[in-house]
Formats: structure tokens, sequence, C-alpha cells
């Protein structure tokens, strides 16, 4: 909230939903706020790798990786700063890494716009191929971005371990039943998409801070669109 990343009100949605509250993590955007995220990321990617009786959900564990694809144009900067974490402060972990640790973890995305001059093509950093790749995001609506990254790591022979965003909104989908997590999990394996903040969190949140506007709006919100648990 102190960026304005996270905002409360009256905002419509691509999927046309009217959310009373919108997040921009275009706007994550300094050196102390970038070195808090990818910290976060770092530390949810590792809590996914533990075992599942130590691992919060109790889900199967992230295997070992070796490169973190951060999709454009938000996610290119997850990726990098979260592969400097991993390196700086968890290369002594064991089994983060599939491949030699001297090398570290990798960062690669696409490009939005084609190339065809230079080194051409869409993936840009790290080759994907043959290796276990975690796809950073700030957030799924329809899950598109998510599902054009699956199919690019693919199409380089890479495989998709795990999916982290940095917020679940917890919703249903447009069917009303499955979530946009769901589908994912569906292409990639049960309990392989993670996130750092849930929508749950900012109620509790809102419920500290004693915002109780919000946290009405909010509720209102969760009972019309939100997961059933
Ligand atoms: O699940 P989806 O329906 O794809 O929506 C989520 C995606 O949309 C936003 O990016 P956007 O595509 O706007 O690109 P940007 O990062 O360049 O802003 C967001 O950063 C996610 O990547």
């Amino acid at each position: 909230m102190s960026c304005e990343a996270l905002k409360f009100g009256s905002f419509t949605l691509k999927s046309g939903r009217i959310s009373p509250y919108f997040f921009n993590a275009g706007l994550l955007s300094t050196g102390p706020i970038l070195s808090i995220l990818s910290e976060a990321f770092a530390a949810t990617i590792v809590a996914a790798q533990q075992p599942s009786s130590s691992n919060p959900d109790h889900s199967t564990p992230i295997p070992p990786f070796d490169v973190l694809f951060g999709p454009a144009y938000k996610g290119i900067a997850f990726a990098a700063t979260t592969a400097l974490v991993l390196h700086t402060h968890y290369r002594e972990t064991p089994n983060i890494i599939s491949s030699n640790p001297e090398t570290g973890i990798g960062f690669a995305y696409n490009r939005k716009e084609i190339k065809s001059h230079g080194e051409g093509g869409s993936l840009v950093g790290s080759s994907v191929s043959n290796k276990k790749v975690i796809i950073l995001d700030d957030v799924m609506t329809a899950g598109t971005a998510v599902r054009e990254a699956i199919d690019i790591v693919r199409k380089e022979g890479g495989e998709v371990v795990g999916v982290i965003q940095l917020l679940d909104r917890e919703e249903v989908g447009k069917d009303g039943a499955s979530s946009t997590v769901h589908e994912v999990e569906g292409i990639i394996g049960k309990g392989r998409v993670k996130s750092i903040l849930r929508m749950r969190d900012l109620i509790a949140w809102l419920k500290s801070k004693g915002m109780q506007k919000e946290l009405e709006d909010m509720e209102e919100y969760r009972s019309k669109y939100g997961l059933k648990d």
C-alpha cells in the first residue's frame, strides 16, 4: 500500500468483475521493495521444496530446478532478482538446484515482440532445454500469460515444475467452480502452483488494521467470487 501497488476502491477487472481491490505490481519498483519481494519469492520456493510434512500446505514438493522464467514484462524483474537472492542467500541450502551448484539458478524470459535480427527468437536468457523451470509472476487472472510461458518452455524442451505467484486472488473461474490455479495445476501437476500472499491474507491484514469499510467490501466480493474451501 505504501507504494500504491495495492489499492482499495472500485476497479473493473479484465474478467469484467468489479473488484474492491487492485494489485499493480508495476509499482513495486524500488530497490528496497524488490529486495523484500525477491526474498519472499525465494523463501516460498525453498518452502515448497521441503518434504510435505514440513511444507505449509502438505502438497507434493517442487523438485530441484535449474531456471526461473519471468513472463514479460513484469515477471522479468521477479525472475532476475530471485535468481540473485537464491545465489546470495540459499546457495548452501541442499537440493534446491538440480544442475551444477557452481552455475547456480539461471533466469529467462520471453519477448512480447518478434525479433528477426541478432539472436532472434522469443526466449531470452538461460537455455531451458532439458531443464526444470519455475515460472514467477505477480498474479493470474485467466492464466493466459502463464499458459503462454508454459508453452514456450515446453517448445524449447524444458519442463515446468512450478509456478509461484505473488498474489492469489482465490477466485472461482468463469464457470463458477474451478479456479485458474486448479486449471494450471491440471497442466503442470497438483500442488505445483504456490503463492506468497492470498486474498485471505489481505483480509486478515485489513482486520488487524481495523479498516472496516475495506474489510466489508472484500468480504462481500469474496462471498460472490471467492473460492469455497
Ligand atoms: O492470467 P492473465 O489473464 O494472463 O493475467 C495476468 C497477467 O496479466 C498481467 O500482465 P500483462 O499481460 O498485462 O503484461 P505486462 O506484464 O506487460 O503488464 C500480469 O502481470 C500477468 O502476467
